[in-house]
């Protein structure tokens, strides 16, 4: 292999990670059998005119001026024929510079082997005279018809810019960045920062770490509030330049003062009562997540001796009696048939501290999108981690763990899609030490291996905690251990006492009312009912509200707050609440209650800055993907890969990429098949959080940086 002619080692990793090299190298081996001729391993990888490889390179690479690049191809390309080609042949093609692929088609044939030309070739001499011409599409019919525009005069785009200069008040158009590159990097340069309205949407960008560090609180951006008639404002994206439909800014929202007054009083009432906190339970299918809960449950009071009984006979009948505290949560009849939990289980409890709304997602990997449904709802987590001698280390596989890997252990997919749904606080359980003599060792290899990555993930190690606990005894729950084993050497906090320290739910009453749909159920006297997390604003009964994207109004009928009656539900409650004059049809999962007059937009197009996760395949344009936000799903595809960013500094490290590699941060335009309910994550957190899964994996988490339609 000549030198210099290799590729770097970032664009190997990746054509090694798509086979492209082998398949192309069994191509051409392919086609030398066939035609007699001797593989040139050398020559093979000349071929780079159809991988362009710095394309793929992570840093910043020198821009090459067009002409310069096109030139050094075409001498690569005439070296190659010099070296490689029949002597005396001549390659007009390879030297007007050609690519390698039109050379194909415009060359000649090469002779043979008796020095003859191909059968029906065009002499050589008389090829050499033609003016070399490549392969035009023939001419549309009546196109002759349309005159070319010779710029002799001014363009239709001149004339139209020229009249809106002449109206009055007219402020001319900014400099529109054209491309990411130029856009990211003046969000950088602090003294453009001001001077438009794309400097202020990158800055808040460049302040929005998801990798490696917690998403600090990005500034919300001024919106623009001029004028439908001023020119758009600059925009990192060339597709962006036609301005988003004019919203109303968030910042301008004000609660209406009655429902001000009743939150207040509220909040000031419910002073004796315990904080809430939404709490997740996450982790590898059969970590022991719902044994662990149900236990909880039990030993807290919530679950009676008589319920225990009863589903501890039934599972000892259908022949699963180690699931016995599993099923105190595990109800559903699929669920217990196949010893796995389908669906998230929502349970209210209270701790000395802390009033509970228990999300026990599902660990197996078919049911990872109802997982998102309920992690996008929770404050703080509990990850358990199967500590069973190799269970640690099957729920911890890499994707692509090797012939036959189950692709990936949930415990990596669910951290990392709990950090980027907002999740920022977590207790790591380590379960089923009592299988291990309750090793000391293997409780603190577990957290040496496990550490790196949760901090990799995005959570700050204050905000990480460590404990062992075992559901089936019991050991560790709400007191401290008993088993001599463990009681040896654990002396830190039970999981209650664990619970109790996680910071309470934020209540964010400042902003319009959104309510994502996670259930739509009967209502118990009439109407139909719909069960979520309110994530900002109020609702009270009697209250007008809208219902998107039904587009929709109605009345709010009536309020249960943690299950009991109210008149009233703020930001931060789990609510379920019966409408009227709303058609059942109208409501479903992934809808949003909000404000009628501040309604949630509906995003057909956006801008999102994503962190790729560990996908097998690097993500190219047009990859079709799911897209999750809140309680939402839709199907749609990656339209463009804008830039590829630094994810430190936000700052653009590639502009337009082909691809994008495991761990790269980038800026995308994602084009989902149906409107989806979002917002900007500098308005609105917890509706401007996305995850993009494909077959089956999620490929790449994120925030919505822009709403473009
Ligand atoms: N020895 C031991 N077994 C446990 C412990 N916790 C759970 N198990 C067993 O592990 C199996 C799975 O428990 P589950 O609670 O259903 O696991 P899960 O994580 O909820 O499973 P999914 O919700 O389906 O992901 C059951 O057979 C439990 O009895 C533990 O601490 N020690």
């Amino acid at each position: 292999m000549p030198s210099g002619k290799r590729a770097t080692s970032s664009s190997e990793g990746f054509a090694k990670s798509l086979n492209y090299g082998d398949r192309q190298r069994g191509c051409c081996r392919t086609y030398a059998a066939m035609s007699g001729k001797r593989f040139d391993e050398d020559e093979y990888y000349d071929e780079e005119d159809y991988y362009d490889y710095d394309d793929y390179d992570d840093e910043p690479v020198a821009a090459k001026p067009a002409a310069a690049k096109t030139a050094a191809k075409g001498a690569s390309s005439a070296g190659k024929a010099g070296k490689g080609g029949k002597a005396g042949t001549p390659a007009p093609a390879a030297a007007a510079g050609a690519s390698t692929l039109a050379q194909c088609l415009c060359d000649p044939p090469p002779l043979r082997p008796s020095g003859k030309p191909q059968k029906g070739a065009v002499k050589t001499a008389k090829l050499a005279a033609q003016p070399r011409r490549f392969p035009v599409a023939p001419p549309v019919p009546g196109e002759e018809a349309i005159r070319r525009f010779d710029f002799s005069t001014p363009s239709p785009d001149e004339r139209v810019l020229a009249a809106q200069r002449r109206v009055p008040g007219y402020a001319p158009a900014q400099p529109a960045a054209s491309t990411a590159t130029s856009s990211a990097r003046a969000a950088t340069n602090a003294s453009a920062s001001s001077s438009s309205g794309v400097d202020a949407a990158t800055n808040g960008l460049a302040d929005i770490r998801i990798n490696g560090a917690v998403a600090s609180a990005a500034q919300p951006p001024v919106r623009q509030t001029d004028s439908p008639r001023d020119p758009p404002k600059g925009s990192p994206t060339k597709r962006s330049a036609a301005p988003p439909a004019q919203r109303r800014s968030l910042s301008g929202y004000q609660m209406e003062a009655g429902l001000t007054s009743e939150c207040e009083q509220a909040q000031q009432g419910g002073s004796g009562s315990k904080p809430k906190l939404h709490l997740v339970v996450l982790g590898h299918v059969d970590a022991g997540k719902s044994t662990l809960m149900g236990r909880l449950l039990h030993d807290l009071g919530y679950v009676g001796q008589k319920v225990v009984h009863k589903t501890q006979k039934e599972a000892a009948e259908a022949g699963k009696a180690s699931f016995s505290w599993a099923w105190v949560l595990d109800e559903r009849p699929e669920e217990r048939a196949r010893g796995v939990t389908v669906d998230v289980a929502t349970t209210r409890f209270e701790t000395p501290q802390r009033n509970v709304t228990l999300l026990d997602a599902p660990g197996h990997r078919d049911f990872v999108p109802n997982m998102i449904a309920g992690a996008a709802q929770a404050d703080a987590a509990l990850l358990l981690v199967d500590g069973s001698p190799g269970g640690f280390e099957a729920g911890f596989e890499p994707a692509g763990g090797g012939f036959g890997s189950s692709g990936g252990g949930q415990t990596r997919e669910h951290a990392q899609l709990a950090r980027s749904l907002g999740v920022e606080q977590v207790a790591v359980v380590v379960s089923k030490l009592d299988t291990c003599d309750f090793s000391q060792d293997r409780f603190e290899h577990i957290r040496a291996v496990l550490l790196p990555f949760l901090k990799q993930s995005g959570f700050r190690e204050a905000a990480i905690s460590w404990l062992p606990a075992v559901g089936l005894t019991g050991e560790n729950l709400t007191r401290p251990p008993t088993d001599p084993l463990l009681a040896a050497w654990w002396k830190g906090p039970t999981v209650v006492g664990i619970i109790d320290s996680f910071k309470p739910t934020q209540r964010n009453t400042g902003r319009p009312l959104r309510m994502p749909i996670a259930d739509v159920f009967k209502g118990q006297r009439g109407g139909t009912a719909v069960g979520g997390k309110l994530e900002g604003g109020a609702l009270k009964v009697g209250m007008r509200v809208a219902v998107q994207p039904s587009n929709v109004v109605g009345s709010v009928k009536s309020i249960e707050v943690d299950g009991q009656p109210a008149t009233l539900a703020m930001a931060g409650d789990s609510a379920d609440v019966t409408l009227t004059g709303i058609d059942a049809a109208a409501l479903s999962t992934g809808s949003v209650l909000c404000h009628p007059d501040w309604p949630v937009p509906l995003v057909s197009r956006l801008e999102a800055r994503i962190v790729v996760l560990e996908v097998q395949v690097p993500i190219l344009k047009g990859q079709q993907v799911t897209l999750h936000a809140h309680s939402a799903r839709e199907t749609g595809q990656i339209s463009h890969l804008l830039a590829a960013l630094n994810p430190k500094t936000g700052e653009v490290t590639k502009s337009k990429p082909r691809a994008l590699l495991k761990g790269q941060t980038a800026l995308v335009e994602i084009t989902p098949a149906r409107s989806m309910c979002l917002e900007e994550y500098s308005d609105y957190r917890a509706l401007g959080r996305i995850a993009l899964r494909d077959g089956g994996r999620t490929v790449a988490v994120g925030i919505v940086t822009r709403i473009l339609e």
